[in-house]
């Protein structure tokens, strides 16, 4: 497959690297035209393993890609689409595992429903340099069509990442997973970026892993409210499977705080809250923990 990966960040060199590795013809782009000389000059790296792979600015790559993956941060999906739908040819499939609630819909406004691929992964891989990630443990991929639709596409997908050894599996129920996912991040991520503890530290010290069972069970009981079926125990289970075996992980969210950027705070905890006040769920420790989080952009936006 020729495959565009918009976003080379921790998890778009992760996936690119992997599946440039396998053979696949890799292509990233990114707005850091640092990041773009140094990834075309030498390759991404996984740890020590490098991989091979070409790398441009937006707008560059034209018509061939047969896969767009979307890893950008969500506030930044629509115009990361805008700017490279054109890499794809015309029937090329889009797959989005970003965190947060929306990226599909903002990605099917530029391309349509029908080509796009929706998911997540718990796979745990932090941003070292240009081109350069450690992956702080092992995880898995689901996803599904975004309009439910089984098609070939997808389990051509599944097989390329699963080669990659990206433990993908194609997953029709994939829309109660990506709930339980946001639940998880808004604990986790938000208290990890509040307190600046990796996901072992907030394990290990109780004020800070009760405050993110809180969250947690708020999350459930807005996802139930809104008509979602996740699995109350599974919910409760990832968080306590990262907390024993990411140990060392700086969530997405809090590598953004240490290095001066926006979070995901709309499309994560934002998307969760704005459900709950739309069902009139109580949700006081996600409301407080999302109105910490959007004092932290402020401060960005206003140095
Ligand atoms: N890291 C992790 O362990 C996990 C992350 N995720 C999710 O995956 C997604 C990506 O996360 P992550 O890899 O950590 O993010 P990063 O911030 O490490 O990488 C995102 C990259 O996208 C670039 N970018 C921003 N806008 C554009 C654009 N318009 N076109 C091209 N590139 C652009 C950014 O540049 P710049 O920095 O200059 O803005 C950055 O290099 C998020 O939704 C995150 O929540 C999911 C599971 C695990
Ligand atoms: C790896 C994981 C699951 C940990 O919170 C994540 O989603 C992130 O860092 O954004």
């Amino acid at each position: 497959m020729k495959v565009v990966v918009v976003g080379a960040g921790a998890m778009g060199t992760l996936f690119g690297g992997r599946l440039a590795r396998t053979g696949h013809q890799v292509v990233f782009v990114d707005t850091d035209p640092a990041r773009v000389a140094t990834i075309a000059a030498d390759g991404v790296w996984e740890n020590d393993t490098p991989a091979r792979c070409e790398a441009a600015m937006p707008g560059v790559v034209e018509g061939e890609a047969d896969l767009l993956i979307l890893f950008t941060k969500s506030q930044y999906t629509a115009a990361a689409m805008a700017q490279n739908a054109g890499a794809l040819r015309p029937d090329g499939m889009v797959l989005t595992l970003q965190n947060g609630l929306g990226n599909d819909v903002a990605i099917a406004d530029v391309v349509g429903a029908d080509r796009v691929l929706v998911g997540i992964t718990n796979w745990p891989a932090d941003l070292l340099g240009h081109g350069r990630i450690h992956v702080a443990g092992h995880g898995t991929v689901k996803f599904w069509s975004l309009t439910g639709e089984d098609r070939p596409v997808i389990h051509q997908v599944a097989a390329a990442l699963a080669e990659a050894d990206l433990g993908a599996t194609a997953e029709p129920s994939v829309k109660a997973a990506i709930w339980e996912k946001v639940i998880f991040n808004a604990a986790l991520n938000g208290i990890c970026a509040l307190t600046r503890m990796t996901v072992g530290q907030v394990g290990d010290f109780p004020p800070a892993r009760d405050l993110a069972s809180q969250v947690v069970e708020e999350g459930i009981a807005i996802a139930k409210a809104n008509d979602v079926a996740v699995d109350d125990e599974r919910v409760r289970q990832s968080v306590a499977f990262a907390m024993a075996n990411h140990r060392a992980h700086k969530p997405s969210m809090l590598q953004d705080v240490e290095a001066g950027r926006l979070t995901e705070v709309d499309a994560i905890q934002g998307g969760l809250l704005a459900t709950a006040h739309r069902h009139s769920v109580p949700a006081p420790a996600l409301s407080n923990c999302t109105a910490l989080l959007r004092s932290l952009d402020q401060n960005v936006r206003s140095s």
